[in-house]
């Protein structure tokens, strides 16, 4: 699904107000009943609202739920912050169509409000059509309901839709819920915003499909009718050679466990076969932990310290448990070198990259890495804010011709032409030690079985997301470990298909 930018939403609403077609007045009232249904959905008839409401369009969503709501008995206040005495045409029409709600005005000369603690307030002060970081009495206002639980409509009031770096982060509203139109707003992914927009919802208003279609967009949030329409299915007549033959390489004395997660979740994901080339130490705990797999085995007891032939295997994934040994070292060189098809590099394989940035040149071009933060900026030095973070990523990925994917909540996957997809599936159980080999272990499987590397990342991040939501359901994020994740992979794969 395409990410808009605020510029590119205001022209998919006038291209579907003029070719659906359909009065932006009705558009709204559709828009803002998807609010409110979701409102009546989550909070009973005894809760008290207060509606913040701006004299724009977001505003005009503001009023259009205020008297839904009246109409269906919830205790309902307006307020309306006048910033301006040019109210938006369609606000206008709806502060008429407002009956039997309380309306207080609130200006520079008037900006006092008392609201009870247990009153929840609808922010509807400003949507994507904010020009500058909010001040003065608004900010006073924003200060004020900031108190209470928010909900706000379609971003919270004060947050820009893209960029924040010139903005005022004291004068935002802090949202407990975000109802947001068609699509999330590229801020609402980034860490940073988490405080203002906290859980974000998305309500499909019905915006010209044909029209978003013919965008050119670069940012991406994967849906699961995106992910459905890349799995693809397993013939009738298939056989174990049809899905590939991964080769993982990792382990070392002390992190054999990192393997094995890599290992199973690979096998778990739907590759044909497996090798794993791992240390001396590490043949019996494999053999003994993961019968499935079979084993090549390095030279060198505690580590590893030579390449494998590697004309047998169709995919590549190196770094879990891998360990920092100058051998290791030298056997990470040689795989670069001597591979013909794109690698999966995490964990110590990123590290001793980082160490050695000249090699990075040498990467097979659509290789896939897959930092952590901490691992990222070790390539790249550090960022300021999650708006730069991002620019650094696409840098690498155009830069280097790999994909990044950069893991954490709403993990972002870099392409080589720049182009970028957020995941919104995951939980905050995956922080886990191990839950980052796993998602080695099932992009590996894809790339195996002959998806691209662009679905392998992309379909690999949903897919072990999507096992952890599950694994969250049965075990809640609080108890969840790694391999929780990956005996979730076959019921991930259940609610995909
Ligand atoms: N037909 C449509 O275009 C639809 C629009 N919708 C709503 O309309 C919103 C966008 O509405 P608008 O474009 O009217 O914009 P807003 O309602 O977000 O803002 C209104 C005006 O506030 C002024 N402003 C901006 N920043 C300010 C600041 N810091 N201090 C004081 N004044 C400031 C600007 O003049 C801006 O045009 C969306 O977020 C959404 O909620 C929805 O009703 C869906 C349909
Ligand atoms: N709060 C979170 N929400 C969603 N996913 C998360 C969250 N925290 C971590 N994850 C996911 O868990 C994995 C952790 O990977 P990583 O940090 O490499 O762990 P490890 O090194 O322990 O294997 C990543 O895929 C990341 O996206
Ligand atoms: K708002």
């Amino acid at each position: 699904m395409k990410i808009l930018t605020a510029q590119q939403t205001r022209e998919a609403d006038a291209y579907t107000i003029a070719n659906e077609p359909i009065e932006s007045i009705d558009l709204m009232e559709r828009a803002a009943t998807k609010c409110f249904d979701w409102i009546i959905k989550n909070y009973s008839s005894e809760t008290e609202f207060s509606i913040f409401c701006g004299v724009g369009n977001n505003g005009g969503d503001g009023l259009v739920i205020a008297r839904l709501l009246k109409q269906a008995n919830y205790k309902v206040t307006v307020f309306v912050v006048e910033f301006s005495d040019n109210y938006s045409s369609d606000f206008k029409t709806n502060l008429g169509r407002l009956e039997k709600v309380e309306v207080n005005y609130l200006n520079q000369d008037n900006s006092r409000i008392v609201l009870r603690p247990n009153i929840v307030v609808i922010d509807a002060i400003f949507g994507s059509g904010l020009t500058r970081p909010i001040d003065g009495f608004i900010a006073e206002i924003v200060h004020q309901i900031n108190k209470n639980e928010i909900i706000a409509i379609d971003l919270p009031s004060g947050l820009f839709a893209e960029d924040n770096r010139e903005n005022n982060f004291d004068n935002i509203v802090k949202a407990k819920i975000t109802l947001t139109f068609q699509q999330p707003k590229l801020a609402m992914l980034f860490p940073q915003n988490y405080f203002f927009v906290g859980e974000w919802i998305v309500l499909p208003i019905g915006l010209h499909q044909g029209f978003i279609f013919g965008l050119n967009v670069t940012n991406h949030i994967v849906s699961t009718s995106d992910a459905k329409s890349m799995l693809k299915p397993r013939a009738k007549f298939s056989h174990k050679g049809i899905f590939g033959h991964a080769l993982l390489v990792g382990g070392s004395k002390g992190k054999m466990g990192a393997a094995i997660l890599s290992a199973k979740a690979c096998l778990r994901a739907g590759v044909g076969l497996l090798t794993v080339h791992l240390p001396a130490q590490g043949l019996e705990i494999m053999q003994t932990a993961l019968p499935e797999a079979m084993c090549s085995v390095s030279g060198e007891n505690d580590f590893i310290a030579d390449v494998p032939d590697l004309s047998m295997y169709s995919a590549i994934g190196v770094g879990p448990g891998l360990g920092l040994e100058k051998q290791t070292q030298n056997t990470l060189k040689l795989l670069i070198q001597n591979s013909n098809y794109p690698l999966v590099i995490d964990a110590d394989a990123l590290n001793i990259l980082a160490e050695n940035k000249t090699w990075l040149a040498f990467l097979p071009s659509e290789s896939i890495l897959t930092p952590h933060p901490k691992e990222f900026e070790r390539l790249v030095g550090k960022w300021d804010c999650d708006e730069e973070r991002l620019e650094l990523q696409k840098q690498f990925a155009i830069k280097q011709q790999v994909i990044v994917v950069l893991k954490g909540a709403n993990t972002s996957i870099a392409l080589p032409n720049g182009y970028v997809y957020f995941n919104a599936t995951g939980n905050s159980g995956m922080a886990t030690a191990g839950s980052g080999d796993v998602l080695t272990g099932i992009i590996t499987s894809f790339l195996a079985q002959g998806y691209s590397p662009k679905e392998s990342a992309i379909l690999g991040v949903y897919l072990h997301g999507l096992a952890g939501d599950v694994a969250k359901e049965n075990l809640t994020e609080y108890a969840m470990i790694a391999s929780d994740i990956i005996d979730a992979i076959p019921k991930a794969y259940g609610w995909i298909n």
